[in-house]
């Protein structure tokens, strides 16, 4: 049964998260609240600040969206550029990995939240081609007695190429979905392809409306962790699919020593050279540090309410599919 809305909530404590159930609605409060006589009218007159954090920084929930918002629209025009130059374009790799764990039919209708310029959804379009294609040709194999014209009249229509899949790309900056449009226009992506502008944490569709909900590299970045589950709970049909790609622990002591010193050594110098922002690359590899383990995070998705709830670490736990169903 799906947890009730807002009524979990995680705080991050120390090394790790720790769940506190909330009597409901009540607001994080900061560890350090003023006691004494100020500190009850505060208490009774005063909204207080829920803190959170942006990689290393600790700062107010309000503001936090906004920082996000700058650090996308900073990058927006060299992020693809960079996650090949930072990754050596292993991020492809893990993307693909994505695409064959999900194992798209034609006519599923996906979305995918924090998509940015597009790197799932174009993966998603081509598969699902790829898929149809097949499909037919075994089709028209089996009726050989088809004309040609009839032959070249199924290939010309371009929605029946994905047959009636869509991918809807939804995210919150608006410089990154213009990036990702201009990317769609230049790889030939026109059809069952739509680009919205939206919060993770209150989602701009229907109930019961998606057989997948993907979110790639994106939730990390999202203030409250819990709504934005919530509302992949919320918008997938019954029997969908939540599918997370995202940083997580990596599990080799070696590695572990490597990979510090290349993220903080070394990714916000490329940061500067290439994007001419080290601030950014910063707050990637500190935000990356601030994420819960491969098993907290498989319990957040369990609290939101998905059922069969699995992951997958890759490349030592540098990052993880986390994925989970409705039911
Ligand atoms: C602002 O927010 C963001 C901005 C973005 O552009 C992207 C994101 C979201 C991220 C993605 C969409 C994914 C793509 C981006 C990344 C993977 C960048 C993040 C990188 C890390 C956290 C570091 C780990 C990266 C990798 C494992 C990818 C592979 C990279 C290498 C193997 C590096 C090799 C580099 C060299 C040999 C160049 C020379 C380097 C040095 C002299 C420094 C010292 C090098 C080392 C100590 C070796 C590095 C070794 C490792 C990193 C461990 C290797 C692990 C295995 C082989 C398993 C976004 O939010
Ligand atoms: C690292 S990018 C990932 C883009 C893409 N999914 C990929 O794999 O390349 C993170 C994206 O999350 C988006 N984002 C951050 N907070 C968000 C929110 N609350 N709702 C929707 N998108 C958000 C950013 O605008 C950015 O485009």
């Amino acid at each position: 049964m799906a947890a009730p809305r807002s009524c979990a909530l995680w705080s991050y404590c120390g090394r790790g998260w720790s769940r506190v159930m909330r009597g409901c609605q009540l607001p994080r409060l900061r560890s350090s609240w003023p006691g004494g006589p100020l500190g009850a009218r505060l208490l009774s007159q005063e909204k207080p600040t829920t803190e959170t954090h942006f990689g290393f920084e600790t700062v107010s929930e309000k503001e936090k969206g906004g920082k996000v918002y700058q650090v996308f629209e900073s990058v927006a025009k060299k992020y693809d550029v960079m996650n090949d130059m930072m990754s050596l374009g292993i991020h492809r790799v893990w993307k693909d990995l994505l695409l064959w764990k999900m194992h798209p039919h034609p006519g599923t209708q996906l979305l995918d939240v924090a998509g940015g310029t597009g790197d799932i959804a174009f993966r998603f379009l081509n598969y699902v081609q790829a898929q149809h294609q097949r499909k037919q040709k075994r089709q028209l194999r089996a009726k050989q007695n088809l004309s040609w014209e009839e032959i070249a009249k199924k290939y010309q229509n371009e929605e029946d190429f994905l047959g009636g899949s869509h991918v809807m790309v939804c995210d919150i900056n608006k410089e990154m979905l213009k990036v990702g449009k201009q990317k769609a226009l230049a790889q030939g992506h026109k059809a069952g392809l739509t680009w919205v502008l939206g919060d993770a944490e209150e989602l701009p569709f229907d109930d019961d409306k998606f057989d997948i909900y993907t979110i790639a590299f994106g939730i990390r970045n999202v203030t409250h962790v819990d709504r934005a589950l919530q509302e992949a709970h919320r918008v997938l049909k019954p029997g969908g699919r939540f599918l997370c790609l995202e940083f997580s622990q990596v599990n080799n002591p070696l590695i572990s020593r490597l990979y510090d010193l290349y993220s903080f050594q070394v990714i916000p110098v490329l940061g500067e050279v290439i994007a001419g922002d080290w601030k950014s690359y910063q707050y990637l590899v500190e935000s990356i540090r601030r994420f819960p383990s491969q098993e907290d995070f498989k319990e957040m998705i369990e609290d939101a309410g998905f059922h069969k709830v699995t992951y997958e670490s890759l490349t030592s736990g540098i990052v993880a599919i986390h994925s989970g169903f409705k039911l």
